[in-house]
């Protein structure tokens, strides 16, 4: 069994090369992409715990409600390189494990992973239980890492960073080039994340990206008006008007009746209709 330590930057720093994409948004993105990681790595049988390193209190307090321990980062020296503060802070989470946990062997993996699925992870993982030595899976691009897994005496030795699969590659770990492409597609830029779009996302960042996966059960619906509210599966009440009844296509609505809806980034409803039709684009 693995514990697999995550680094989270601060939200407000992170994904920048995502930089098209506005800041706010870009924070939604960054936690959208580890929850769906988290929520992934959680699902797989190999995984006994996850561990996510991070400053950040957001990020702290999502992950954590999701099912993830949360070691919060020491501060970093101001002089040290991203890659260096990186590394720091999986060898920090590494440490940590072991301590807490030494009965499961430590690996670390990004979370920047928003297409994950836990049949990939899992097949990596019982293949490298089966290895003494620490091994390592490259990122789609060919350059970089997104899981780093340690070797049975507790070894880590991140080397994360620009060209890490070079640098893991060069340290003596096994490469597990054939790993699923769910596990190898970070999310760097937008074409990166175009490319895990079409394996398929996590619901956190469908959700976030507004494909319109949000559903709900009708709460009120009022025919005068044509407006009402729904309830979300997370137990938020939203109100949606006329001009979103009308964007669904719906003629009425009855309480109680699953419904898939489209909402805005201020969370405003702007189409919904039955959770078994397409939303109209
Ligand atoms: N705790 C912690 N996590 C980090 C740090 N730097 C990067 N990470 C995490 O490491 C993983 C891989 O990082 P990157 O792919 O470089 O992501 P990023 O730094 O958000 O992206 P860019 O700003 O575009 O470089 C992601 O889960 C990041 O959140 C850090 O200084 N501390
Ligand atoms: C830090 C890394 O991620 P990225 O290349 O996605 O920045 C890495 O691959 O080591």
């Amino acid at each position: 069994m693995w514990s697999l330590v995550i680094p989270v930057k601060r939200l407000s720093e992170a994904k920048t090369r995502l930089a098209p994409v506005p800041p706010e948004r870009r924070r939604g993105l960054a936690l959208a992409f580890v929850r769906d990681c988290v929520t992934a790595a959680l699902a797989t049988p190999q995984v006994g715990q996850v561990l996510v390193v991070t400053a950040d209190p957001e990020a702290a307090r999502r992950l954590s409600a999701l099912g993830a321990r949360i070691a919060p980062e020491p501060g970093s020296d101001a002089s040290s390189s991203a890659a260096q503060r990186l590394n720091a802070a999986i060898s920090f989470g590494a440490g940590r494990s072991l301590s807490q946990r030494p009965d499961l062997r430590v690996g670390a993996l990004t979370g920047d992973l928003p297409a994950l699925r836990p049949a990939d992870l899992a097949e990596v993982l019982a293949r490298a239980a089966a290895i003494p030595g620490r091994s390592f899976v490259p990122d789609a691009a060919g350059t970089g890492t997104t899981l780093l897994l340690g070797a049975l005496d507790g070894g880590l030795d991140p080397r994360f960073g620009p060209d890490s699969r070079t640098g893991h590659a060069r340290s003596g770990a096994l490469e597990w080039s054939d790993a699923g492409p769910s596990l190898r597609q970070d999310v760097d830029t937008l074409a990166d994340l175009e490319a895990a779009l079409r394996w398929g996302v996590g619901a956190h960042t469908a959700h976030e990206i507004g494909l319109g996966l949000m559903q709900g059960t009708v709460r009120s619906f009022d025919p005068e008006t044509r407006g009402g509210t729904v309830l979300l599966d997370d137990g938020t009440e939203l109100p949606y008007d006329a001009a979103a009844f009308d964007a669904g296509g719906l003629r009425l609505a009855r309480i109680g009746q699953r419904v898939a809806l489209r909402a805005d980034e201020g969370g405003r409803i702007t189409a919904l209709t039955l959770a078994t039709l397409p939303l109209p684009q």
